[in-house]
Protein backbone atom coordinates (compact mmCIF):
# COMPACT_ATOMS: atom_id res chain seq x y z
CA UNK A 1 0.00 0.00 0.00
CA UNK A 2 1.59 3.67 -1.00
CA UNK A 3 1.62 6.06 1.32
CA UNK A 4 -0.60 8.92 0.08
CA UNK A 5 -0.61 12.58 0.84
CA UNK A 6 -4.12 13.37 2.72
CA UNK A 7 -4.58 12.22 6.26
CA UNK A 8 -6.81 9.08 6.51
CA UNK A 9 -9.99 8.90 8.08
CA UNK A 10 -9.47 6.42 10.74
CA UNK A 11 -12.47 4.87 12.82
CA UNK A 12 -12.08 3.56 16.20
CA UNK A 13 -13.56 2.35 19.40
CA UNK A 14 -14.44 5.55 20.82
CA UNK A 15 -14.94 8.07 22.52
CA UNK A 16 -11.84 9.83 22.95
CA UNK A 17 -8.99 8.20 25.50
CA UNK A 18 -10.15 4.21 24.87
CA UNK A 19 -7.23 1.75 24.68
CA UNK A 20 -7.71 1.78 20.95
CA UNK A 21 -7.78 5.51 20.51
CA UNK A 22 -4.42 5.30 22.44
CA UNK A 23 -3.35 2.26 19.62
CA UNK A 24 -4.87 4.82 16.94
CA UNK A 25 -2.61 7.60 17.83
CA UNK A 26 0.14 5.79 18.63
CA UNK A 27 0.03 4.61 14.80
CA UNK A 28 -1.50 6.93 12.98
CA UNK A 29 -0.82 10.16 14.68
CA UNK A 30 -3.51 12.47 15.89
CA UNK A 31 -5.45 13.63 13.29
CA UNK A 32 -7.76 12.00 11.11
CA UNK A 33 -9.08 9.91 14.16
CA UNK A 34 -13.53 9.58 14.28
CA UNK A 35 -14.72 7.83 17.42
CA UNK A 36 -17.48 5.48 16.93
CA UNK A 37 -19.58 4.07 19.79
CA UNK A 38 -18.99 0.04 18.81
CA UNK A 39 -16.93 -1.83 17.53
CA UNK A 40 -19.48 -3.11 14.48
CA UNK A 41 -20.04 0.49 13.75
CA UNK A 42 -16.30 0.90 13.14
CA UNK A 43 -16.18 -2.13 11.04
CA UNK A 44 -19.02 -0.81 9.02
CA UNK A 45 -17.65 2.63 8.34
CA UNK A 46 -14.60 1.06 6.84
CA UNK A 47 -16.65 -1.97 4.75
CA UNK A 48 -18.90 1.04 3.56
CA UNK A 49 -16.06 3.14 2.64
CA UNK A 50 -16.90 6.02 5.21
CA UNK A 51 -13.21 6.07 6.81
CA UNK A 52 -9.74 4.67 5.39
CA UNK A 53 -9.47 2.30 7.85
CA UNK A 54 -10.59 1.34 11.54
CA UNK A 55 -8.77 0.14 14.38
CA UNK A 56 -10.22 -2.04 17.09
CA UNK A 57 -9.24 -4.65 19.51
CA UNK A 58 -8.98 -8.17 18.90
CA UNK A 59 -7.23 -10.50 21.24
CA UNK A 60 -6.24 -9.88 25.10
CA UNK A 61 -3.45 -11.66 26.65
CA UNK A 62 -5.70 -12.35 30.05
CA UNK A 63 -9.11 -12.89 28.20
CA UNK A 64 -8.20 -14.08 24.85
CA UNK A 65 -10.73 -12.92 21.53
CA UNK A 66 -12.94 -10.08 21.93
CA UNK A 67 -15.96 -11.83 20.55
CA UNK A 68 -17.35 -8.77 18.75
CA UNK A 69 -14.30 -7.95 16.27
CA UNK A 70 -14.07 -11.60 15.40
CA UNK A 71 -18.16 -12.38 14.55
CA UNK A 72 -17.82 -9.18 12.49
CA UNK A 73 -14.51 -9.43 11.16
CA UNK A 74 -14.40 -12.78 10.17
CA UNK A 75 -18.45 -13.72 8.97
CA UNK A 76 -18.83 -12.22 5.96
CA UNK A 77 -16.25 -9.30 5.71
CA UNK A 78 -14.51 -8.07 3.24
CA UNK A 79 -11.76 -6.32 4.74
CA UNK A 80 -8.30 -6.74 5.09
CA UNK A 81 -5.47 -6.56 7.95
CA UNK A 82 -3.05 -4.19 7.36
CA UNK A 83 -1.16 -4.02 10.37
CA UNK A 84 -1.17 -5.45 14.03
CA UNK A 85 -0.17 -3.56 17.45
CA UNK A 86 0.39 -4.52 21.01
CA UNK A 87 -0.18 -2.49 23.77
CA UNK A 88 0.44 -2.83 27.52
CA UNK A 89 -3.19 -2.49 29.58
CA UNK A 90 -3.07 -0.65 33.00
CA UNK A 91 -6.68 -0.30 34.46
CA UNK A 92 -7.17 2.24 37.32
CA UNK A 93 -10.37 2.67 38.93
CA UNK A 94 -11.87 5.52 38.99
CA UNK A 95 -14.66 8.35 40.20
CA UNK A 96 -15.71 11.49 40.08
CA UNK A 97 -13.59 14.23 41.89
CA UNK A 98 -16.97 15.36 43.91
CA UNK A 99 -17.02 11.77 44.97
CA UNK A 100 -13.51 11.15 45.88
CA UNK A 101 -14.18 11.17 49.81
CA UNK A 102 -16.64 8.62 48.97
CA UNK A 103 -14.79 5.35 47.28
CA UNK A 104 -15.87 3.30 50.39
CA UNK A 105 -19.50 3.61 49.12
CA UNK A 106 -19.28 3.19 45.64
CA UNK A 107 -22.75 1.59 44.34
CA UNK A 108 -21.70 0.41 40.74
CA UNK A 109 -18.49 -0.07 38.74
CA UNK A 110 -18.83 0.54 34.84
CA UNK A 111 -16.26 -0.73 32.32
CA UNK A 112 -16.00 -2.75 28.96
CA UNK A 113 -16.72 -6.11 29.89
CA UNK A 114 -12.83 -7.41 29.28
CA UNK A 115 -11.67 -4.58 31.68
CA UNK A 116 -14.11 -5.79 34.32
CA UNK A 117 -12.80 -9.24 33.93
CA UNK A 118 -8.88 -7.88 34.04
CA UNK A 119 -9.88 -6.37 37.43
CA UNK A 120 -12.04 -9.72 38.85
CA UNK A 121 -9.77 -10.35 41.74
CA UNK A 122 -9.61 -7.10 42.62
CA UNK A 123 -13.45 -6.26 42.12
CA UNK A 124 -14.23 -10.02 44.19
CA UNK A 125 -11.91 -8.30 46.94
CA UNK A 126 -12.87 -4.84 47.04
CA UNK A 127 -16.09 -4.46 45.87
CA UNK A 128 -17.90 -7.99 46.03
CA UNK A 129 -21.69 -6.88 46.77
CA UNK A 130 -21.03 -3.70 43.96
CA UNK A 131 -23.09 -4.79 41.17
CA UNK A 132 -20.75 -4.31 37.60
CA UNK A 133 -22.37 -2.42 34.85
CA UNK A 134 -20.95 -3.44 30.79
CA UNK A 135 -20.19 0.01 28.95
CA UNK A 136 -18.82 -0.22 24.90
CA UNK A 137 -15.52 1.08 26.23
CA UNK A 138 -13.61 1.72 29.15
CA UNK A 139 -13.59 5.45 27.68
CA UNK A 140 -17.36 5.43 27.21
CA UNK A 141 -17.72 4.38 31.16
CA UNK A 142 -15.18 7.00 32.21
CA UNK A 143 -17.11 9.93 30.59
CA UNK A 144 -20.37 8.44 31.83
CA UNK A 145 -19.04 8.91 35.56
CA UNK A 146 -17.86 12.47 34.50
CA UNK A 147 -21.27 13.09 33.30
CA UNK A 148 -22.87 12.24 36.84
CA UNK A 149 -21.40 13.90 40.06
CA UNK A 150 -24.09 13.25 42.24
CA UNK A 151 -24.00 9.37 42.20
CA UNK A 152 -21.04 7.10 43.67
CA UNK A 153 -20.25 5.06 40.67
CA UNK A 154 -16.89 4.18 39.45
CA UNK A 155 -15.15 3.47 36.11
CA UNK A 156 -12.22 0.93 35.13
CA UNK A 157 -10.21 2.42 32.25
CA UNK A 158 -7.03 4.02 31.81
CA UNK A 159 -4.68 7.17 33.01
CA UNK A 160 -5.74 8.98 30.05
CA UNK A 161 -9.30 8.69 30.40
CA UNK A 162 -9.20 10.03 34.10
CA UNK A 163 -7.89 13.11 32.51
CA UNK A 164 -9.29 13.78 29.53
CA UNK A 165 -12.68 13.46 31.44
CA UNK A 166 -11.44 15.29 35.04
CA UNK A 167 -11.78 12.22 37.09
CA UNK A 168 -9.96 10.91 40.43
CA UNK A 169 -7.97 7.58 39.97
CA UNK A 170 -8.70 6.54 43.68
CA UNK A 171 -7.05 3.09 42.69
CA UNK A 172 -3.96 2.54 40.47
CA UNK A 173 -3.37 -0.47 38.61
CA UNK A 174 -5.65 -2.42 39.67
CA UNK A 175 -5.25 -5.23 37.33
CA UNK A 176 -4.92 -8.96 38.31
CA UNK A 177 -2.00 -10.03 36.36
CA UNK A 178 0.77 -8.16 35.16
CA UNK A 179 1.34 -9.04 31.66
CA UNK A 180 -1.53 -7.32 30.05
CA UNK A 181 -1.65 -6.81 26.89
CA UNK A 182 -3.97 -6.19 23.97
CA UNK A 183 -3.78 -6.51 20.35
CA UNK A 184 -5.27 -4.29 18.24
CA UNK A 185 -5.82 -4.41 14.32
CA UNK A 186 -5.93 -1.59 11.59
CA UNK A 187 -8.68 -2.63 8.71
CA UNK A 188 -9.45 -1.79 5.81
CA UNK A 189 -11.10 -2.87 1.98
CA UNK A 190 -7.74 -3.16 0.41
CA UNK A 191 -4.88 -6.12 1.19
CA UNK A 192 -1.51 -4.68 2.05
CA UNK A 193 0.98 -3.25 4.74
CA UNK A 194 1.13 -0.31 6.92
CA UNK A 195 4.50 0.39 6.82
CA UNK A 196 5.58 2.56 9.43
CA UNK A 197 8.69 2.99 11.61
CA UNK A 198 9.50 0.12 14.28
CA UNK A 199 7.57 -2.59 13.04
CA UNK A 200 8.36 -6.44 13.03
CA UNK A 201 11.49 -7.74 10.79
CA UNK A 202 8.94 -10.40 9.56
CA UNK A 203 5.37 -9.75 8.15
CA UNK A 204 2.67 -12.23 9.53
CA UNK A 205 -0.68 -13.41 7.64
CA UNK A 206 -4.11 -14.15 8.84
CA UNK A 207 -5.96 -17.24 7.39
CA UNK A 208 -9.69 -17.92 8.05
CA UNK A 209 -9.34 -22.22 7.62
CA UNK A 210 -12.63 -23.89 7.15
CA UNK A 211 -12.41 -27.73 7.11
CA UNK A 212 -14.04 -29.66 4.54
CA UNK A 213 -17.92 -30.70 4.71
CA UNK A 214 -17.05 -34.21 4.89
CA UNK A 215 -15.99 -35.52 8.40
CA UNK A 216 -12.68 -37.37 8.31
CA UNK A 217 -10.46 -38.42 10.83
CA UNK A 218 -7.17 -36.63 11.15
CA UNK A 219 -8.22 -33.57 9.24
CA UNK A 220 -6.58 -31.01 11.76
CA UNK A 221 -3.35 -32.76 11.90
CA UNK A 222 -3.02 -32.67 8.13
CA UNK A 223 -3.76 -28.78 8.46
CA UNK A 224 -0.69 -28.57 10.52
CA UNK A 225 1.37 -30.95 8.74
CA UNK A 226 0.82 -28.67 5.43
CA UNK A 227 2.32 -25.65 7.62
CA UNK A 228 5.04 -28.21 9.90
CA UNK A 229 6.70 -29.81 7.31
CA UNK A 230 7.37 -26.20 5.13
CA UNK A 231 8.97 -24.81 8.50
CA UNK A 232 6.17 -21.64 8.53
CA UNK A 233 5.71 -20.85 12.21
CA UNK A 234 2.32 -20.49 13.27
CA UNK A 235 1.94 -17.82 16.23
CA UNK A 236 -1.97 -18.64 17.09
CA UNK A 237 -4.53 -20.66 16.16
CA UNK A 238 -7.99 -20.68 17.39
CA UNK A 239 -11.12 -22.31 16.90
CA UNK A 240 -14.46 -20.23 16.70
CA UNK A 241 -17.85 -21.61 16.24
CA UNK A 242 -19.24 -21.35 12.23
CA UNK A 243 -22.33 -20.66 13.49
CA UNK A 244 -24.36 -22.77 11.04
CA UNK A 245 -24.71 -25.85 14.36
CA UNK A 246 -23.25 -26.98 17.30
CA UNK A 247 -19.90 -28.36 16.54
CA UNK A 248 -19.21 -26.91 13.59
CA UNK A 249 -15.84 -24.69 13.39
CA UNK A 250 -13.21 -22.60 11.36
CA UNK A 251 -9.80 -21.64 12.63
CA UNK A 252 -8.07 -18.88 12.51
CA UNK A 253 -4.35 -19.07 12.01
CA UNK A 254 -1.67 -16.61 12.02
CA UNK A 255 1.81 -17.73 9.88
CA UNK A 256 4.79 -15.87 10.48
CA UNK A 257 5.17 -15.02 7.33
CA UNK A 258 4.81 -12.94 3.97
CA UNK A 259 1.45 -14.60 2.03
CA UNK A 260 3.45 -14.43 -1.17
CA UNK A 261 6.29 -16.44 0.11
CA UNK A 262 6.62 -19.70 -2.29
CA UNK A 263 6.51 -21.63 0.92
CA UNK A 264 2.82 -19.59 1.91
CA UNK A 265 1.30 -20.16 -1.90
CA UNK A 266 2.33 -24.23 -1.78
CA UNK A 267 0.52 -24.10 1.77
CA UNK A 268 -2.30 -22.26 0.62
CA UNK A 269 -2.79 -24.56 -2.59
CA UNK A 270 -2.39 -27.90 -0.62
CA UNK A 271 -4.91 -26.80 1.95
CA UNK A 272 -7.50 -26.18 -1.18
CA UNK A 273 -6.09 -30.00 -2.31
CA UNK A 274 -7.46 -31.21 1.15
CA UNK A 275 -10.86 -29.30 0.46
CA UNK A 276 -10.66 -26.69 3.18
CA UNK A 277 -11.88 -23.43 1.92
CA UNK A 278 -9.71 -20.54 2.82
CA UNK A 279 -9.64 -16.45 2.88
CA UNK A 280 -6.74 -14.70 3.74
CA UNK A 281 -6.67 -11.68 5.63
CA UNK A 282 -3.78 -10.29 3.52
CA UNK A 283 -0.09 -9.82 5.59
CA UNK A 284 0.84 -7.51 7.46
CA UNK A 285 3.40 -5.88 9.99
CA UNK A 286 3.42 -6.33 13.75
CA UNK A 287 4.69 -3.01 16.26
CA UNK A 288 4.61 -3.29 20.14
CA UNK A 289 4.00 -0.49 22.16
CA UNK A 290 5.66 0.01 25.73
CA UNK A 291 4.12 2.19 28.56
CA UNK A 292 7.38 4.22 28.20
CA UNK A 293 6.38 5.55 24.48
CA UNK A 294 3.10 7.09 24.97
CA UNK A 295 2.81 10.32 24.40
O1 LIG B 1 -12.60 -0.11 26.13
C1 LIG B 1 -11.56 0.34 25.60
O2 LIG B 1 -10.98 1.35 26.01
C2 LIG B 1 -11.05 -0.35 24.43
O3 LIG B 1 -10.39 0.21 23.62
C3 LIG B 1 -11.30 -1.85 24.37
C4 LIG B 1 -10.41 -2.48 25.39
C5 LIG B 1 -10.93 -2.83 26.63
C6 LIG B 1 -10.08 -3.40 27.59
C7 LIG B 1 -8.76 -3.61 27.29
C8 LIG B 1 -8.26 -3.24 26.05
C9 LIG B 1 -9.08 -2.69 25.09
Amino acid sequence: MTEKDYTPTVAYLGPEASFTHIAATYMFGRTGLRPFPTIPDCIEAVAKGHVAYAIVPLENALEGSVPLTIDYLFHGSELFINAEMSIPIEQHLMVHKEQKNAVAQIESVQSHPHALAQCHKFLQYHYRKVPLFQTTSTAAAAKYVSEHPEQCIAAIGNRLAAEQYGLHIAEENIHDFHFNHTRFVVLSLRKGSLDRKGHSDKPKTTLMVKLPEEDRSGVLHQILSVFAWRKLNLSKIESRPLKTGLGNYFFIIDVLEDENHPMMIGAKEELAALNCSIRSFGSYFTYDQEISERA
